[in-house]
């Protein structure tokens, strides 16, 4: 890299604009949507799509709600041209869809192109020409005038081609190809030379649209621009303004936003971002950055994964795990304070209501993804994410103090393995941790009522020897913490917690509970989880029991 890149690079031009009107905008509305998924996304890809490949593409944009969609370049390839003679031939264009089809400004090129789409109801030809100094001087070899001059022309051809056909609705687009790169009088001047010969008006609508063909400012620069031009092209109530940005900058998406704040009624993008370098702007991180603001973007995202997936084998390009709305991990949180956060949202979340969900900007269900992988864990991970997944996916609540024990034991695990922590060997860990006692020796037990008090008789197997312990108390819990004390000295329960696992006749008892020791005064939990209630406090006993370290000291009754 070079000591001082201002040697080597140019900034971008800033717009000298006292009164802006943009910075205090607000977008209220959808715009009106183009996909160039099968254009600008197509010229984008290692194999360009074949005629079958776009025709199932079409069919998907149109199921997401596309009104228009350009359909490829046909003067330049066979594939593009029967695309879209297949679309119009076997009446595949629903009635409220407009095709568009692009040329760059040339004659024998609109000659093929205005022939590619006769007999559609409704169609946009597309006629694009750069503006900009670097082009007009190294690739046209051109003045100003010249390049005007050109525009003029070229829109006389599509116009004459097209009066010939009146069957059908014409749309001219005029795109003054790096626009953001050229002076704005320039572009001004090639747009309304454009508007004026196309004779803009009731019935002869016309879309002028502005790409950052390259993007080369921060977007703020951009939306002056359009500001400028919004206030400034001819006949501007018969003109639809439309703004196509790129994203070289990575800011693509913040571009357009501020070009609607600034005018723009029209985006052109692509789904998931494809697009020439780094890519067209990604209309589903638009339109959903949209409807999390409260304005339905009239397009339908509410499968995202189905779109992703058709949309990955068109192009042969998978989509980043990261990727706004749709990635694999956007709606999985790994640390523990957002899993916390996550998980005291979701508590206090209500169905229906405006959503409040910590760290989650899109409820995942509304675009068709489950609350599966919200919480995922790693060494990064804390007690409320684990809990979560306890609850959620296995049905046991823990208490506060027992989330803190466990994610201890969690914490210690995924640091030895070094791994993420799936929810099934979180299950298993929980199992070895808290129920591993309770079933390795199966307790039989007897209750019965004596004078008012609930007597236990408790059995099961210790190191080949068959133990039998007996106690009394107000209750079966109380009884068999006196007989469990007969074998294993004092212990006090602190908490006692019981809630049902699962739901009708499949549903089990799970009880926890929390005691504490001479030895051990902080206190450990045990977990019992059975048929029968009290079967699974009798479990949750012997496993606290074991976790307090517990030895026998006394061995009664032996069977
Ligand atoms: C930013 C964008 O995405 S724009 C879209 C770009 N997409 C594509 O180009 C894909 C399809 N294009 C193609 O396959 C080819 O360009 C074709 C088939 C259309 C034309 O191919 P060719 O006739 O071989 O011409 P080629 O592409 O090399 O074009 C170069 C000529 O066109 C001129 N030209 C380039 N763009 C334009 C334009 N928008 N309007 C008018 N003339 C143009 C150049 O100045 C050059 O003229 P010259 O030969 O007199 O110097
Ligand atoms: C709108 C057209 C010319 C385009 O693809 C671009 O400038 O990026």
């Amino acid at each position: 890299m070079l000591a001082n890149p201002a040697t080597k690079y140019r900034r971008a031009t800033t717009v000298d604009m006292t009164n802006r009107q943009w910075p205090n905008q607000q977008i209220e509305k959808a715009p009106v949507w183009l996909s160039t998924d099968l254009r600008d996304g197509n010229q984008a890809i290692f194999e360009p799509m074949s005629v079958a490949t776009k025709l199932r593409f079409f069919d998907e944009l149109v199921n997401v709600g596309f009104k228009e969609i350009e359909t490829g370049f046909p003067a330049a390839s066979q594939i593009d041209f029967d695309v879209i003679r297949t679309l119009i031939d076997e009446g595949r264009i629903p009635d409220d869809v407009t095709p568009m089809v692009m040329t760059q400004a040339r004659d024998d090129l609109i000659e093929r192109t205005v022939q590619s789409v006769i007999g559609a109801k409704r169609a946009i030809i597309h006629i694009y020409n750069s503006t900009a100094p670097v082009w007009r001087n190294t690739v046209f070899r051109m003045t100003v005038p010249e390049v005007i001059d050109m525009v003029r022309q070229r829109v006389q051809t599509v116009k004459r081609l097209t009066d010939a056909h009146p069957e059908t609705e014409w749309v001219l687009q005029y795109s003054p190809e790096c626009f953001n790169m050229t002076e704005l009088d320039v572009a001004l001047q090639a747009c309304n030379t454009a508007i004026d010969t196309w004779n803009a008006g009731p019935g002869r609508p016309i879309i002028i649209n502005l790409p950052t063909t390259v993007e080369w400012s921060t977007p703020n620069v951009f939306a002056d621009q359009i500001e400028w031009m919004n206030t400034r092209l001819n006949r501007r109530a018969h003109v639809v303004l439309s703004v196509h940005p790129h994203n070289d900058r990575g800011t693509g998406v913040a571009t357009a936003e501020l070009a609607m704040m600034a005018g723009a009624q029209r985006v052109e993008g692509c789904l998931f971002g494809n697009g020439e370098r780094c890519g067209n702007v990604d209309i589903v991180t638009l339109a959903l950055n949209m409807y999390t603001q409260g304005v339905h973007p009239g397009l339908d995202f509410s499968n995202i994964n189905a779109i992703a997936r058709v949309v990955e084998e068109c192009t042969q390009l998978p989509i980043h795990p990261r990727h706004p709305y749709v990635g694999d991990l956007v709606y999985t949180a790994f640390s523990g304070s957002h899993q916390d956060a996550i998980k005291k949202g979701f508590d206090k979340q209500i169905d229906g209501g405006i959503w409040e969900v910590p760290y989650l900007p899109i409820d995942p269900k509304d675009v068709g993804r489950t609350y599966d992988s919200v919480i995922r864990v790693n060494s990064q991970s804390g007690k409320g994410g684990i809990a979560y997944i306890l609850e959620r996916e296995h049905g046991v609540v823990m208490p506060r103090r027992m989330q803190v024990e466990f994610s201890a034991v969690v914490q210690q695990e995924s640091e030895r393995t070094e791994k993420e922590v799936s929810s099934t060997e979180l299950w298993s860990l929980f199992q070895r941790t808290y129920l591993i006692a309770t079933e390795q020796g199966a307790v039989q037990t007897r209750f019965n009522e004596q004078g008012g008090q609930t007597r236990a008789v408790l059995k099961w197997q210790q190191s080949g020897e068959a133990i039998s312990v007996e106690g009394t108390g107000n209750g079966p819990v109380d009884a068999a913490v006196n007989a469990l004390q007969q074998q294993f000295g004092p212990f006090n329960v602190v908490s006692y917690e019981e809630r049902s696992q699962g739901q009708g006749a499949q549903a089990k008892a799970v009880c926890i509970i929390e005691a504490s020791s001479p030895d051990m005064p902080a206190g450990r939990f045990g977990v019992g989880i059975d048929d029968n209630i009290v079967m699974a406090s009798v479990k949750a006993l012997m496993s606290v029991v074991h976790r307090l370290g517990l030895q026998a000291t006394v061995h009664c009754a032996h069977d």
